[in-house]
């Protein structure tokens, strides 16, 4: 069911792990985060039978490790997380199996390259795929088997059901750089349910969204969202690029600023001392600019960007329920 390079599994099998202990004492986000998982499953085949083999594998490794400090209630506390996550990771699959496929066949019907690493796909998927702007997508190419990469879905819903993807060829990256560099119109990929919960809210507040790099792709799907609400309120969009040539979609961007005034769209720069233009990192842009402690907050790009733009906010007193991140993983 899986690679033969296991790395970003056993990557993703122990952060799900991590996160169902630390959320064990809030049961509706877990719940969540497991109908997700559980559906997301679907596309590697998985059925009930899998989780009972796996967790006997799981609980007799962490015996097995765990040597003196095991005992009879550390084991029945596993055994009924395991059985808990288990049940509702299945319940959800079995739910999603009578209104959804496990995964799509999307053909790729645009492909251009914007930057010299950086492209953007069109697909349309060969059934409908309803998601929520700010979700993302796994995707499968026929270059690399098995291997899934997730990338978020870049527009609002649209009639004839097409989607785009913001993808960066990362150096070792195998999905992002077949997706970049050897994908062409008329290839098909597959791509498993729309999953992630960074969605806009209905505060009727004015928004920042701070993008890094290509992490502008789900909050040009939140602005497009804004936009199609009829609601008017104030966008302010920063998006961030190391040098010029990566600001990859300002054609587009502009043009969403010219039919929809409410909105600004401000480039800033942070590798080229020579752009004639904003420049300096995100989160040091984003305090100097304005202050932001009435907004709705969306945030997305590398990890490190991301963290440090949302300690400032913190910092300047934005409560966290107003700031919208998502925790995606990337290529690697
Ligand atoms: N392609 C997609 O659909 C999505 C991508 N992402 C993530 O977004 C990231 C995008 O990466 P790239 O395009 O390569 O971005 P990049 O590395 O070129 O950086 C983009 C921007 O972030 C700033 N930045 C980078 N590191 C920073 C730091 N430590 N502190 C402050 N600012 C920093 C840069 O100055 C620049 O303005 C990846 O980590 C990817 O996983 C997230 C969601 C969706």
């Amino acid at each position: 069911m899986f690679p033969p390079a296991m790395d970003v599994q056993r990557d993703r099998l122990f952060g799900a792990l991590t996160r169902i202990v630390w959320m064990l004492d809030s049961p509706g986000s877990l719940g969540g985060y497991l109908g997700q998982l559980g559906r997301d499953h679907r596309k590697y085949g998985i059925v009930a039978e899998h989780y009972t083999a796996v967790g006997n594998a799981l609980i007799a490794t962490i015996r097995r490790f765990a040597a003196e400090a095991w005992n009879t209630e550390i084991e029945a506390a596993w055994v009924a997380a395991y059985t808990a996550a288990a049940d509702l990771m299945i319940g959800s699959a079995d739910a999603d199996a009578g209104v959804s496929p496990a995964w799509w066949l999307a053909e790729v019907i645009d492909h251009e390259l914007r930057a010299p690493d950086i492209a953007v796909l069109t697909l349309r998927p060969g059934q409908r795929l309803d998601f929520t702007p700010g979700q993302y997508v796994s995707v499968q190419t026929a270059r690399w088997p098995r291997v899934w990469r997730t990338f978020s879905i870049a527009n609002a819903p649209r009639a004839d059901n097409t989607i785009k993807l913001h993808v960066r060829a990362l150096p070792g990256g195998w999905v992002s750089t077949a997706l970049a560099r050897h994908t062409r119109i008329g290839d098909q990929l597959l791509l498993g349910p729309p999953v992630g919960t960074m969605a806009l809210t209905d505060s009727g507040r004015d928004i920042l969204c701070v993008a890094g790099g290509t992490g502008l792709a789900p909050l040009k799907a939140i602005v497009e969202q804004v936009i199609a609400s009829g609601r008017r309120p104030g966008v302010h969009l920063l998006v961030g690029a190391r040098k010029a040539v990566d600001l990859y979609d300002m054609a587009d961007l502009v043009r969403m600023e010219s039919g929809f005034p409410w909105l600004r769209v401000l480039p800033v720069v942070s590798e080229e001392p020579a752009y004639d233009g904003m420049r300096g990192r995100l989160p040091d842009v984003m305090e100097r600019f304005h202050s932001w402690a009435e907004h709705e907050v969306y945030v997305c790009g590398p990890a490190s960007m991301v963290n440090e733009t949302v300690r400032r906010l913190q910092r300047a007193g934005i409560p966290p329920g107003r700031i919208h991140r998502d925790a995606i993983q990337g290529e690697s």
